[in-house]
């Protein structure tokens, strides 16, 4: 009798540890979906607005920009529209190959209509940190040849100022010899810490699409003047390109976890 109720008991606990345990899985599960699900919301909702026959598009890097691609493939086809599609990446590039899609570059097209790209983070007044997939080159120099840029992100990329949700500090794509110099000089104009970024599938660090490598600056003032910040950082030897895009997003797209898309542009 004893035994069969200290077992009862003992079921009753472990039921309850698989209950929460299954119950903790499947709200991480949903909370995944959710955020899937507000990419791909912002992404066909910008693809629909901006995307027109005949036009130029860029094609951004990273997992946002996977549903951008796809809603364009389905207007290509179901619209019979031509567009012309300029990649960031290497993985930007395969997308569009993937979806049998027009491949343009800037040599042919150095005008492009639109470019559609995802974020790190976008602060308040639009100034973005990107370069989370290390394609920051390319997405700033497509974009910089871009008649509109526009952002396509989840809600967790929205902030008031940069630092405050994104935590993986603002990209800066560098030559290899140089880093060392690169990462003092950066610190002792602005503090913070720098990391090498570190590659997860091999042993040692990034290497970029364009050979470079990227450090990863843990800037701890969110008050800096980005544009300075920008402009200042780029004109150190050695350094490629730096992940700020300050004053070049038109229009960026934040899709909400109850699937409504929240649409902020630049303050006047
Ligand atoms: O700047 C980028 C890559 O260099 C990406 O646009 C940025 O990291 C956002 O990626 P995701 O859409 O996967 O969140």
């Amino acid at each position: 009798m004893i035994f069969k109720g200290t077992f009862n008991n003992l079921l009753r606990c472990c039921n309850s540890a698989v209950i929460v345990k299954s119950f903790r899985s499947l709200s991480a599960n949903s909370q995944k979906m959710s955020l899937e699900e507000a990419k791909q919301v912002a992404a066909y909702r910008a693809v629909d607005e901006f995307v027109t026959n005949n036009c130029v598009f860029g094609v951004g890097s990273g997992s946002t920009v996977v549903y951008a691609v796809q809603r364009l493939a389905e207007r290509v086809e179901t619209e019979n529209l031509k567009v012309t599609c300029v990649p960031t990446s290497f993985q930007a590039k395969q997308l569009i190959l993937k979806h049998n899609l027009t491949l343009g570059e800037l040599e042919t097209n150095p005008v492009i209509d639109v470019t559609i790209d995802g974020a790190d983070e976008v602060d308040s007044k639009m100034t973005l940190i990107k370069g989370g997939g290390g394609c920051l080159l390319q997405e700033k120099i497509v974009a910089s040849c871009s008649k509109k840029m526009i952002v396509i992100a989840d809600y967790t990329k929205d902030s008031v100022k940069l630092g405050d949700r994104y935590k993986k500090g603002i990209p800066i794509e560098v030559v290899p010899m140089a880093y060392v110099p690169i990462r003092n000089k950066v610190i002792s104009l602005f503090g913070g810490e720098i990391k090498l970024r570190s590659a997860i599938a091999k042993a040692g660090p990034v290497v970029t699409d364009n050979g470079n490598f990227i450090l990863d600056w843990l800037f701890t003032n969110q008050d800096l003047d980005w544009k300075k910040v920008d402009s200042t950082i780029k004109m150190i030897p050695g350094v490629v390109e730096i992940g700020l895009f300050v004053d070049m997003c038109q229009k960026a797209y934040f899709g909400q976890p109850e699937g409504n898309v929240v649409e902020r542009s630049p303050p006047s």
